[in-house]
């Protein structure tokens, strides 16, 4: 089963990996996690990270360039994932090919029936030929929760400062609003919406929910 963990940045997308891997762990499943940007581990993903962070010229500045190399990050992953999938029973995204759709979509004020979220679906679910997920979890936090986690982070930890994104409190709320279009519309397979009006979510019991399909 492949499971996609997406949200707004800080929106706890993280925690809530690592508490359903253990969650799963502990019925004896096989669980592996995988994060993107797979940063220090793709080019592609340290350039785009950089240019979020002010270097590369005006490379941030073209929001098709920036998904390009998300994207590419992903492509070279491919493989990777139909190995960990071959031998785990789940195998956790901390974002995926929906987090290209709705970042890029927020960037250009479209909504998430817009030209780039299906320009998104071809390139990476058609041409780069990604797996589509079994289920998309959207970690719905407000944007003021999610903010005031990822300023948190960034005086709490050294290499956390934040992006170009994270800095852009429009971007964060228009990136909430296409994420629930995309829910809502079943983009790209199944999604489960989570943690609405800031409730916690109990790992555990999504866990469970998850694997029973409801
Ligand atoms: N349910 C939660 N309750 C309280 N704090 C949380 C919760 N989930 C995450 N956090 C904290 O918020 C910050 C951002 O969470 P993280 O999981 O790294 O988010 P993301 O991966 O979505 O950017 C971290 O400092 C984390 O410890
Ligand atoms: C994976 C991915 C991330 N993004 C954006 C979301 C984030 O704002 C930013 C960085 O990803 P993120 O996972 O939040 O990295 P960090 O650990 O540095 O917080 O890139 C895309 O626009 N498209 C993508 O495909």
């Amino acid at each position: 089963m492949l499971i996609a963990i997406e949200g707004l940045d800080g929106a706890g997308k993280r925690t809530l990996a690592r508490g359903l891997h253990t969650a799963w762990q502990r019925r004896g499943l096989a669980v592996a996690t995988l994060d993107f940007p797979r940063y220090h581990r793709s080019v592609t993903a340290d350039l785009a990270a950089e240019a979020l962070h002010g270097e590369h010229g005006d490379l941030a500045s073209s929001v098709y360039a920036m998904a390009v190399l998300f994207a590419l990050d992903r492509a070279g992953a491919v493989d990777e994932i139909a190995a960990l999938r071959a031998r785990h029973d789940v195998v956790i995204l901390d974002r995926y090919v929906a987090s290209n759709a709705a970042y890029s979509a927020a960037r250009l004020h479209q909504d998430a029936d817009g030209a780039v979220v299906g320009w998104v679906e071809r390139l990476e679910y058609g041409r780069l030929g990604l797996p589509r997920p079994d289920r998309q979890v959207l970690l719905d936090v407000s944007t003021r929760l999610a903010g005031r986690r990822a300023r948190h982070r960034a005086t709490a930890e050294s290499d956390r400062a934040r992006d170009a994104y994270e800095r852009d409190d429009g971007l964060q709320r228009r990136t909430g609003a296409v994420y629930a279009g995309l829910a809502a519309a079943g983009w790209g397979g199944r999604w489960q919406v989570v943690g609405g009006g800031d409730v916690a979510v109990d790992p555990a019991e999504l866990a469970a929910t998850l694997l029973t399909g409801g």
